[in-house]
């Protein structure tokens, strides 16, 4: 098996085993009475980081380990049939570009163990190869540029419909960021939604090679909250979740815009061999209507940064760019001039924020935007709650403070505090079902929304309208130990 070490057969439990490594235990094929134990190695050499997964013989592995570890079968929704596809899709472009590297020394190896090996190498697209002609196949998507996912998705839900008609059900395996998801969410043609039962959807695994990571974090947070002094980390969850995980319909909100609305991406035709421009770093354009997302959407201090922290001027920068850009714009403290409308379920009126100018307007469906950023604290896997989270113009230090409670576990929330008038503030939180935000911003710097990551420009007096998903688009493969809200 590729990228393993075996050692001498050991009773598991014993100190020399670190659990929290511990990404599955087996049946040794040789031998009915053996266990093997496989453990997933990162290292970082050189600020160079790499993958090894090890597999450990074992006479006698410890029963509470065999109980939430021990794998006995293929989980069904890993075998090609036919009626269901298997595909992996690397990212390449995910995070610091580790997903190609974690494919290679760690799913193919983890894959390999269980008899699953590619079909092919496809560059783009759902592979060729044929459900049901070999039982232990997927079909592997490299991605080449940034369009690459979208393409995959498109491709993913004709094929759904077309050739296998509708009993068709795909297994998406995706190396990547929240980026990954959203591409995923928005490339998918209109002909997938008819028709279709919810446990029909597409089932996405996600394992985390992007650099926020929000919606995996936030279908494992439960189990990070019970982890001991040495927890698994976010990789070898995300393989334990592979191969002993639960379905679920993942929740998503739809977005819709105001006519005039724009999308804006910056593509480097370096990187990006879809642009075919031999030119430096360029911003595009287009024409946005609506989008899904499970994630975020926001307007204020939020999007600003993550559009701010994109454009070339700061991309020059590296991962500093994140902090000059917060600093930037904490300096400026902009007061955002909007309405802000929002109707929680069973209401059917909407109701005005009573401020017409603010710091931070932000939506979301998950608890945390990074492993250790809880935005919505009250935020539970897949509860299907979206919840705003909002305050006014309040200034940069205020600001700071507020962003900085949010990384001690979500304490902002509650934040009460006297306005230099002496009128009462507080960071407002608030479930709901809908939320209009109108800009009345002239300049276009301060009207752009962020979408999980994706940046739409509005035009002045135009809106965006967020609003919960009834039913899903995906479904996703979360922890065996998670209940469905
Ligand atoms: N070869 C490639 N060339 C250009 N873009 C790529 C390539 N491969 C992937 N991409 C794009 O790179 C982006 C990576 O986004 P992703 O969200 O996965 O990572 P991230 O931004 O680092 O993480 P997160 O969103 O979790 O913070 C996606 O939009 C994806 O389509």
């Amino acid at each position: 098996m590729t990228g393993t070490s075996d050692s001498m057969p050991t009773q598991l439990g014993s100190e020399d085993l670190q659990v929290e490594k511990v990404v599955c235990v087996i049946k040794s094929p040789l031998d009915a009475t053996l266990y093997e134990v496989l453990s997933l190695e990162e290292r970082e050499h050189d600020g160079v980081k790499s993958f090894e997964v090890t597999t450990q013989p074992s006479a006698r592995p410890r029963q509470s380990l065999l109980d939430e570890l021990l794998v006995e079968n293929v989980p069904d929704y890993l075998c090609e049939s036919d009626t269901r596809k298997v595909h992996v899709v690397v990212s390449t472009g995910s995070g610091t570009a580790l997903a190609q590297s974690f494919y290679q020394s760690a799913l193919r190896p983890v894959l390999e163990k269980f008899g699953l090996a590619a079909a092919n190498t496809s560059s783009d697209g759902p592979s060729v190869s044929h459900a049901g002609s070999d039982a232990r196949t997927y079909a592997l998507t490299i991605t080449q540029d940034a369009q690459s996912i979208r393409r995959f998705a498109r491709d993913l839900s004709m094929s759904t419909k077309g050739l296998h008609g509708s009993g068709m059900q795909h297994t998406v395996v995706l190396l990547s960021g929240d980026g990954g998801i959203v591409e995923l969410l928005n490339g998918k043609a209109p002909i997938d939604e008819v028709g279709m039962s919810d446990t029909s959807r597409p089932l996405i695994i996600m394992l985390p090679l992007g650099t926020g990571n929000a919606l995996f974090h936030s279908l494992h947070k439960p189990l990070y909250a019970t982890a001991g002094s040495a927890e698994p980390s976010p990789l070898v969850l995300g393989l334990r979740t592979l191969l002993k995980g639960q379905t679920a319909p993942l929740p998503s909100f739809r977005v819709d815009f105001s006519a005039g609305s724009r999308t804006i991406t910056y593509v480097d035709p370096a990187k990006d061999h879809s642009s075919g421009s031999e030119q430096g770093i360029q911003e595009q354009s287009n024409a946005a209507t609506h989008l899904y997302g499970a994630i975020v959407a926001s307007y204020g201090f939020h999007s600003q940064l993550v559009w701010e922290s994109d454009t070339p001027e700061y991309r020059k920068h590296g991962a500093q760019r994140f902090q000059m850009v917060a600093a930037e714009l904490l300096k400026e403290s902009h007061a955002y001039n909007a309405t802000v409308e929002l109707s929680s379920t069973g209401e059917s009126t909407s109701k005005k924020l009573d401020r017409g100018q603010h710091a931070y307007i932000l939506a979301t469906m998950v608890s945390n935007l990074e492993k250790t950023f809880t935005i919505s604290p009250a935020s539970i896997p897949l509860d299907g709650k979206l919840r705003l989270i909002h305050f006014g113009a309040v200034g940069g230090q205020k600001t700071m403070d507020i962003m900085m409670q949010a990384y001690n576990n979500g304490n902002h929330v509650g934040m009460e505090w006297t306005a230099d008038d002496g009128r009462p503030e507080r960071v407002g939180y608030d479930e709901v079902k809908q939320v209009k935000v109108t800009t009345d911003e002239a300049d276009a710097r301060w009207r752009k929304v962020c979408i999980d990551g994706t940046i739409v420009e509005i035009p002045k007096g135009g809106s965006m309208t967020i609003a919960t998903e009834e039913h899903p688009h995906f479904q996703v493969l979360v922890h065996q130990s998670l209940k469905a809200a």
